[in-house]
């Protein structure tokens, strides 16, 4: 295959002589000085072109291209360094060839176009946008409009955009419309935003595919759209943590080139029906109560999580819990084996035949245990702890963010079929800080006496006898909304999964009752129960069970690159190198 496309000419850029040279899955061109020396060489894969024109083509301040017959330009992913502890942000390279024939040109960019279509992964060519106006710091119109749309366009990608005119619009789009046509769905916005993309995608997949999401012993199909993330929310977990920076156009740039990153899911159930699905933390006590808190303070934008956690952290609460899991295989991995899931890991790609076995093993990973919760599989036994904690926590994925770069489970993998429960017991409120700081260096959180991490398939969390209906009581139990919503779920199913709520909706603040976070300070009775943090929905139900589903999902992204060990930073397209 390589021979196939093996093209090697010496071409002019401006003054200089290059020997630029295609293999098949590489393009690189290198400074030829006057004693036919070779110099500087810049490599780019094949796949990380992002396209090739004739001419030479300016995007900036709009495309324009001067049609010289010799000439033709190439763009490609180029990267830097993105300062911090995380991942490489990628810019658009650009460089422009001078031929000594038109000839020569013409081989030129048709030896790369059919390179890029043969070696390259699939890459969209038609996308549906949506588009929050009012995610984090009400940006998201202007950074798609302004930084990726003029990209998309260059790499000839067209693209469906609605800016949504209410929560759920997204969501119900999706689950609705006629999706024909379309490579993959990108959402400009937060974590909540993602969040209504993903419910769509997997609600519409499952609706086809004729299975009931209720019913967490069901092996869900994965969804057969991409999803994009143009970070433009409040917390950015999902990007950062998938992405390694949160950069509109390096997202773009991952979205152009096809990359694929499977994502493990989780769905979390009250009774016999799926409440919602959760990908970067579900979250009892501290996280819960702080998005509680700073529902009401969304006018603060992104400001409005640390004002609440700080009022939440100052209530010094902490909340008696069963909870129970089921442990993964501890000889596959550990979420304290220091490791980090980064681009390529080896623990997800393996996890990939255990998840999707051949039609022939017979059917779902997980069923013997859901089908009956059984303690008697071979998968393992369910562990139950009860006790008082500050907070319960599980995520499918490290849920790094800006906040806290290594994340809540700096070990945790996007792709293992896994979560990570993390279990900090009640303490001391300087304990409590100490863990809660920690998630914002590298000193490792897991590394405290009262804390504990699981690697589990599944969890379970219940309120002690007897205290469910006192919580109830206190948080005035569920209103007339949820009350009807649980039964529709029961009588339809997978249709009507999601409560609806938007950005400060009056069940929020309902819910909030049930955090009145400042009592631990000015209170004498205390509140039985918190609420759940859902990916930043707050749940209307306090007893769950939920299970993680493999590779759920798929996002442009490819993981987090290791500007450190990275091939790639290694060559010369790295700014850094
Ligand atoms: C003394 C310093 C304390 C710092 C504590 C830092 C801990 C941060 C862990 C954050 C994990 C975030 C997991 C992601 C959650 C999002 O899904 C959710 C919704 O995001 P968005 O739609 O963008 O609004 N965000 C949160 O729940 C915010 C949690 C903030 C906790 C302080
Ligand atoms: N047009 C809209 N009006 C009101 N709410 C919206 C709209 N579009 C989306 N939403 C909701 O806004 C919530 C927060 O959006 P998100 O983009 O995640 O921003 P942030 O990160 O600031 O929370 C999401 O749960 C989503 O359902
Ligand atoms: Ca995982």
């Amino acid at each position: 295959m390589e021979t196939d496309f093996r093209l090697e000419s010496s071409l002019w850029v401006g003054n200089k002589r290059y020997r630029a040279l295609l293999t098949g899955w590489h393009f690189q061109w290198t400074e030829v000085d006057k004693k036919n020396r070779d110099k500087k060489t810049i490599s780019v894969p094949v796949s990380e072109v992002v396209g090739v024109d004739e001419g030479q083509v300016e995007i900036l301040p709009q495309k324009s291209t001067e049609d010289t017959d010799k000439d033709f330009t190439v763009f490609y992913v180029k990267r830097s360094s993105s300062g911090g502890l995380h991942g490489l942000l990628w810019r658009l390279g650009r460089i422009q060839f001078s031929c000594p024939s038109r000839v020569l040109r013409d081989q030129w960019t048709q030896h790369l176009r059919t390179a890029l279509k043969t070696h390259s992964p699939v890459r969209p060519h038609r996308l549906l946008v949506f588009i929050n106006p009012f995610g984090g710091k009400k940006k998201g119109r202007q950074i798609y409009h302004s930084l990726v749309a003029p990209l998309f366009e260059l790499a000839g990608i067209s693209s469906h955009v609605i800016v949504t005119e209410r929560a759920n619009h997204a969501r119900d789009h999706l689950l609705k419309k006629d999706l024909t046509g379309f490579d993959g769905v990108v959402c400009v916005g937060g974590d909540g935003m993602f969040s209504e993309i993903l419910h769509g995608l997997i609600g519409r997949t499952q609706q086809e595919a004729g299975l009931c999401e209720n019913d967490p012993s069901v092996t869900l199909q994965p969804c057969p759209l991409h999803i994009g993330i143009i970070p433009a929310g409040s917390t950015d977990c999902v990007c950062y943590a998938t992405v390694g920076v949160i950069d509109p156009v390096t997202s773009a740039l991952h979205i152009i080139i096809g990359d694929s990153q499977p994502l493990d899911v989780c769905s979390v159930h009250h009774t016999a029906a799926l409440v919602r699905y959760s990908v970067s933390l579900l979250g009892y006590g501290f996280y819960g109560d702080v998005l509680a808190e700073s529902e009401k303070h969304r006018w603060m934008g992104p400001l409005r999580y640390d004002y609440a956690g700080t009022m939440v952290y100052l209530s010094n609460r902490s909340y008696a819990g069963i909870v129970q899991y089921l442990p993964a295989d501890p000889l596959l991995s550990s979420p304290r084996d220091k490791t980090r899931c980064l681009s390529g890991c080896s623990v997800c790609s393996k996890s990939t035949g255990r998840l999707f076995p051949h039609p022939s093993d017979s059917g779902s990973l997980y069923s013997s245990h859901f089908s009956q919760f059984s303690n008697d599989s071979e998968e393992g036994e369910w562990v139950s702890v009860e006790g008082r904690f500050r907070c319960v926590s599980l995520t499918c994925m490290s849920s790094s963010c800006p906040k806290s770069p290594l994340g809540l489970s700096p070990s945790a993998h996007l792709a293992d079929g896994t979560g990570d429960l993390i279990l900090v017991w009640d303490t001391h409120p300087l304990g409590f800080l100490k863990f809660l700081y920690r998630h914002t260096s590298t000193q490792d959180q897991f590394d405290l006496p009262f804390v504990e991490v699981h690697r589990v398939k599944a969890v379970r969390f219940s309120l002690p006898a007897g205290k469910e209906e006192e919580a109830f009581e206190e948080t005035g139990g569920l209103d007339e909304e949820e009350r009807r919503h649980v039964e529709t779920i029961s009588r339809n199913g997978s249709q009507q999964q999601l409560t609806e709520r938007s950005m400060g909706q009056e069940i929020a603040n309902e819910q909030k009752s049930a955090t009145p976070f400042l009592c631990g300070l000015c209170c004498s009775k205390a509140p039985a129960a918190s609420v759940w943090n859902c990916d930043g929905e707050i749940l209307p139900f306090t007893n769950i069970i939920s299970r993680i589903h493999g590779q759920l999902v798929r996002l442009y992204a490819r993981g987090i690159e290791d500007g450190a060990t990275m091939h790639s930073c290694s060559e010369e397209n790295c700014e850094r190198a």
